[in-house]
């Protein structure tokens, strides 16, 4: 091929990619491969710059195919980034700016945003868009992004310039509830939210963002950035090597954050020397991006497993070539459903992206059909259980396949596993090996089985120590403490999730038998227990079998009854509690004062329904109290108290959630 059509081919490969990452937020390819297309594309018209195409995608911010909706010119362009892959690469800039101030800062990955106000009001928002015109997406936003301030203590004409992302946290708990409508990764996920035809109820199926502000101007004039805005966390320092440890500071935390960060940016400090740099068409010449090495790597698709799960279901997981990705070798993937293989196109033999953030159970993005040579193999879901051969059903809109024969040998071994587990009975010396080869000779049938094995009978197995026998029988009968929370979670009863546990505790069920005993009617009665899962719970201990297992773990003196830390508040310390049956709407951030960490939202839930408050998720007539942590703007304080709604500060909520005994 002849560097004309190569870069014909490279122009056409970088632009269709640029319209699938700044149009829905799709990546097919991971970021380090495209970035590699550019580099390869930029090396041969520095070369030959008599042939770079006319619609080349080099030297300019790089934007959708074409802007939806209406637009608005930004009053400063907002410009792309130069790229540094090595410290040596940082070195050459910070010579470059000798003695002066730099700033490094998390590169957050997701999208930028334009946040104007005027006179403290919330103008309108806009995208990055071409650089110069963006996208008005205001009315998204105030769904969408739902601590964005609306307004700020601060006169005149104030933009604030930050990142838009989905947290980790969001993004794996929207994809848990969309098995159907997985969202590939948290970037796209927040590029497809903003594009979203209806964001109320984005918001209400809790796909939000969050915002964080890297920079605020006045007229013009850099400011600090209001009180209001959660900032990018940032260093500043002067010398190249003050940077690099920096940036070698936010790399090294990067797999704790509940947020993506592709990178640290480097600028100069002071407003004035970063304008005195200059610009050229599509970076501003006092910063760069300093990017760390790919999260994401390519591998190839080595089979398909269908295991059976312990209610029946059987979910695709795949096994990939050991790739090593987000700090640990990668081997096994979940795939999600049938439906998202069908849709992905995935075959066995494929090349495809694996992801993997934080905790998050890595994810085949991808397969990469560009790179086939077509031995690929079709991927068939079965038709009929693997382990009791009794034909699958296919339920739901993710076509999950489901064995639904009861005595499923298959799911009888993964309840018995689930049982043991450490959410369940916690039985820590049993594993599951043991758990499968003693349910394969029909020793362990069923839960309270596990209460009836005894040290001689583990001893007949080959490679069963006396230790390790003594460690088992000891570590089932110190686990029957098992209480009604952890019990109705090893029970598992379909559609229930360990929240729906947690829940019937806290509303007052005190004995298995009393669950058992609940009607549809009482159960939905529950908050955040819906008409599906009531009716499953009933129709689960319907079953005689259940009932016959709870009754032989009872005789076997294992506690099925709630424990006291997973009660509510007794009446009698909750009485004193302004917060005892009060509804109240929690917003802001909270910091526990006895250790001075910030508490997550579940978390500060949690404590305000064990001190006997109910919680909505929005302000109205009906609320008591709203719960106000740090950054809750004036704007919706102002709102509840119109509604006759008392606003409790953090410090006050501490002390009464002390006096009701809950901390
Ligand atoms: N995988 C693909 O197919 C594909 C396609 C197109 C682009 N990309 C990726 O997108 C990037 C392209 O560059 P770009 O021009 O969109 O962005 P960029 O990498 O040049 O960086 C500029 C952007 O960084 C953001 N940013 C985040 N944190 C910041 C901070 N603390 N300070 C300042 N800015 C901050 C801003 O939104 C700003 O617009 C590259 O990383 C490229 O790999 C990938
Ligand atoms: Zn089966």
């Amino acid at each position: 091929m002849d560097v004309g059509e190569r870069i014909a081919e490279l122009t056409a490969q970088v632009k269709r990619l640029n319209d699938l990452y700044y149009g829905a937020g799709d990546s097919p390819l991971p970021d380090a491969d495209y970035d590699a297309l550019k580099d390869e594309l930029a090396a041969l018209v520095a070369e030959h710059p008599e042939l770079e195409p006319a619609d080349s995608p080099l030297g300019k911010v790089n934007a959708p195919a074409e802007l939806t909706g209406p637009t608005v010119r930004h009053a400063r362009p907002m410009l792309s980034l130069a790229k540094a892959t090595s410290e040596e690469q940082i070195r050459t800039f910070c010579e470059r700016f000798g003695g002066q101030v730099f700033r490094v800062s998390e590169k957050l990955d997701g999208l930028s945003l334009s946040v104007v106000y005027t006179d403290g009001r919330l103008d309108y928002v806009a995208t990055r868009g071409t650089g110069t015109v963006g996208e008005l997406v205001t009315e998204k936003v105030r769904h969408v992004i739902p601590g964005l301030p609306a307004e700020i203590d601060a006169p005149g004409r104030v933009e604030v310039r930050g990142e838009a992302v989905m947290l980790r946290s969001v993004w794996a708990a929207y994809n848990e509830a969309h098995p159907e409508r997985i969202l590939t990764n948290p970037r796209s996920g927040a590029a497809g939210t903003l594009v979203l035809k209806d964001p109320e109820a984005a918001a209400q199926a809790k796909r939000v963002l969050r915002f964080f502000a890297f920079g605020a101007d006045r007229g013009g004039d850099a400011i600090d950035v209001p009180a209001g805005f959660e900032s990018v966390a940032q260093y500043v320092g002067t010398g190249a090597e003050e940077v690099i440890d920096a940036i070698h500071e936010i790399g090294g935390r990067r797999d704790d954050l509940d947020y993506d960060i592709d990178g640290a940016v480097v600028r100069l400090h002071e407003p004035a020397a970063f304008d005195a740099a200059g610009f050229n068409s599509a970076e501003p010449r006092g910063a760069i991006a300093f990017k760390y090495p790919p999260e994401e790597k390519l591998t190839t698709l080595l089979a398909v497993q269908w295991p059976v799960g312990k209610i029946g279901r059987v979910p695709p997981r795949a096994k990939v070539a050991p790739v090593f990705v987000g700090g640990v070798t990668v081997e096994n993937i979940t795939l999600h459903n049938p439906r998202l293989i069908r849709e992905r196109d995935l075959r066995i033999g494929d090349t495809v992206a694996v992801v993997r953030r934080g905790d998050v159970i890595p994810f085949a993005g991808r397969s990469l059909p560009e790179m086939r040579d077509g031995s690929e193999v079709e991927i068939v879901p079965p038709t009929h259980c693997p382990s009791c051969e009794s034909e699958l059903e296919v339920r739901g809109t993710g076509e999950e396949r489901w064995c639904v024969n009861l005595q499923c040998p298959a799911q009888a071994t993964r309840r018995l596993m689930h049982w043991a587990s450490r959410q369940a009975a916690d039985m820590e010396g049993v594993g599951d090996v043991w758990i499968e080869k003693l349910a394969e000779d029909g020793v362990l049938k069923r839960r309270s089985d596990f209460y009836d094995l005894t040290t001689e009978q583990l001893l007949g197995y080959e490679r069963m120590g006396e230790v390790s026998a003594q460690n088992m029988v000891d570590s089932i009968a110190s686990s029957k403490d098992v209480g009604l929370r952890r019990a109705l979670i090893g029970l598992a009863i379909p559609m229930a999730s360990e929240g729906t546990a947690k829940r019937l505790c806290l509303a007052g069920y005190e004995r298995v038998e009393d669950v058992a005993a609940a009607t549809a009617e009482d159960l939905v009665a529950i908050r955040d227990i819906g008409p599906k899962a009531a009716e499953s719970i009933v129709a689960f201990f319907a079953r005689p079998e259940v009932r016959e297992e709870i009754a032989a773990l009872r005789e076997r003196g294992v506690n099925l009854d709630v424990l006291a830390e997973d009660r509510p508040v007794d009446t009698a310390a909750a009485g004193d509690s302004p917060l005892k049956g009060r509804s109240v709407v929690i917003t802001g951030a909270f910091t526990d004062p006895r250790s001075g960490a910030k508490i997550s939202r579940p978390d500060v839930t949690r404590l305000v329904e064990q001190a006997a408050a109910t919680t909505a998720s929005s302000v109205s007539a009906n609320t008591d109290y709203l719960l106000a942590g740090a950054n809750v703007g004036a704007a919706k304080t102002g709102k509840a108290e119109k509604l006759g709604v008392t606003v409790v500060r953090q410090d006050e909520l501490w002390r009464w959630l002390a006096e009701a005994g809950v901390i």
